[in-house]
C-alpha cells in the first residue's frame, strides 16, 4: 500500500492555486525530502496529508483513505512553530500526549528525552531549539502513527543542533518503520537521512522519486566548448565558457563519446539544478494502486 497517494491534487486559496493537478505516489516507509523554492506549495501539501486542508480538486490520500475522521490516527503533524506549552514541564507535556492519545507510549517517549539529554522536569521555554523540536518530534513518534509530517523541523536550528533532531528522527524510523514526509530548505542535511524525493515547483511535482534513482540518472557533463555529446539523454541546464560545455543531464546511457566526462552529482546539485530550471520535470508515472471503485 502507499504512504502518500495524489491523483489530480489541486489547493485554490482565493485566486491562487497552491498545488495544480498534483499526481504522486509515494511508497510506505520512506523518509520523504518535501523541497521547493518558497511558496511552491510544500506546506499546502502537508496540511493537506494531514486533514488541515480539503482539496479544491482531485484526491490525497494516505494510507489508502483520505486523510479525515479516523484515518487521523495514523497521522501526526509538527508544525513549523513546534506547538508546545511553554509553561509546562517535559514530563507535562508528555502528560498531555498520553490523556489525548489513548495509544501514546509514554516509557518509549521517556527513554528517547533520556537518550537525548532533555531533562523531564526543564520548562518548555527553557529548552533550546533543537531540544524543543527533539520533543516535538519524540511527542509525534510517541503517537505510534504511520506517518509523521514534520514542516521544516531544522529551521532556526543551528548545524550540530540540526544534525542531532535528524539522527533522533533516525532513531525513532529505525525503531518503527514509519513514513516521514519532511520538507526543508537546507537539502545538503536531508541527503543522508532521506530516501525519496519530492520536489515541487510553482504549485506542481518537478521531480519525484527514490533518491538513489534520482542520483543514478543526473549527471553532470563536461567537455569541449562549442559541442555537444553523442548518446541518449535530456539536457536540464547548461553552462557554456569559452573552454568547455557542462551540462546538467538525465542520462538514458552512458555517454560514449571519451571526451566528455561525466561527473556524479550530490542531491543538492540535483535539486539546485532542477530549480534553475522550473520547466523541466522528471518523475516515473505514478503507479497507483488498484482501486476498487476506479473503472
Ligand atoms: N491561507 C492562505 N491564503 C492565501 N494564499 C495562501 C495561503 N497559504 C498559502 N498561500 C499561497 O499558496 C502558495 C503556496 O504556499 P505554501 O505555504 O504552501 O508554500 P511553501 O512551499 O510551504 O512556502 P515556504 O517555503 O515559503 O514555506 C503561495 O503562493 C502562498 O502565498
Amino acid at each position: 500500500m502507499t504512504a502518500l497517494e495524489a491523483t489530480g491534487l489541486g489547493k485554490r486559496y482565493r485566486d491562487t492555486w497552491a498545488l495544480r493537478e498534483v499526481f504522486l505516489s509515494v511508497p510506505r516507509g520512506r523518509v520523504v525530502a518535501l523541497v521547493g523554492p518558497n511558496g511552491a506549495g510544500k506546506t499546502t501539501l502537508m496540511r493537506l496529508a494531514v486533514g488541515l486542508h480539503r482539496p479544491t480538486t482531485g484526491h490525497l490520500r494516505v494510507f489508502g483513505a483520505e486523510p479525515y475522521g479516523e484515518a487521523l490516527a495514523q497521522v501526526a503533524y509538527v508544525a513549523q512553530d513546534k506547538p508546545l506549552y511553554d509553561e509546562f514541564t517535559v514530563n507535562e507535556m508528555l502528560n498531555v500526549g498520553r490523556h489525548l492519545n489513548p495509544r501514546f507510549d509514554l516509557a518509549g517517549a521517556r527513554d528517547r528525552l533520556a537518550d537525548l539529554n532533555i531533562p523531564g522536569r526543564a520548562r518548555v521555554h527553557q529548552l533550546s531549539g533543537g531540544q524543543r523540536a527533539q520533543l516535538a518530534i519524540t511527542l509525534a513518534v510517541a503517537k505510534r502513527v504511520d506517518l509523521i509530517v514534520l514542516d521544516e523541523p531544522l529551521a532556526s536550528l543551528d548545524p550540530l543542533a540540526r544534525h542531532e533532531v535528524m539522527r533522533g528522527l533516525m532513531m525513532a524510523v529505525a525503531e518503527t518503520g514509519l513514513t516521514v514526509l519532511l520538507s526543508s530548505h537546507v537539502v545538503a542535511e536531508l541527503d543522508e537521512v532521506c530516501d525519496h524525493l519530492v520536489l515541487l515547483s510553482r504549485g506542481r511535482v518537478q521531480v519525484a522519486g527514490d533518491i538513489e534513482d534520482i542520483l543514478r540518472a543526473h549527471r553532470m557533463l563536461t567537455g569541449p566548448a562549442g559541442m555537444m555529446p553523442g548518446g541518449a539523454y535530456e539536457v536540464i541546464g547548461e553552462d557554456r565558457t569559452e573552454r568547455q560545455t557542462s551540462l546538467f543531464a538525465r542520462l538514458r546511457e552512458p555517454i560514449p563519446d571519451p571526451r566528455w566526462t561525466a561527473h556524479e552529482l550530490s542531491l543538492t546539485d540535483v535539486v539546485l539544478g532542477y530549480m534553475r530550471s522550473p520547466m523541466s520535470t522528471h518523475f516515473p508515472p505514478p503507479v497507483l494502486a488498484e482501486r476498487d471503485d476506479v473503472a
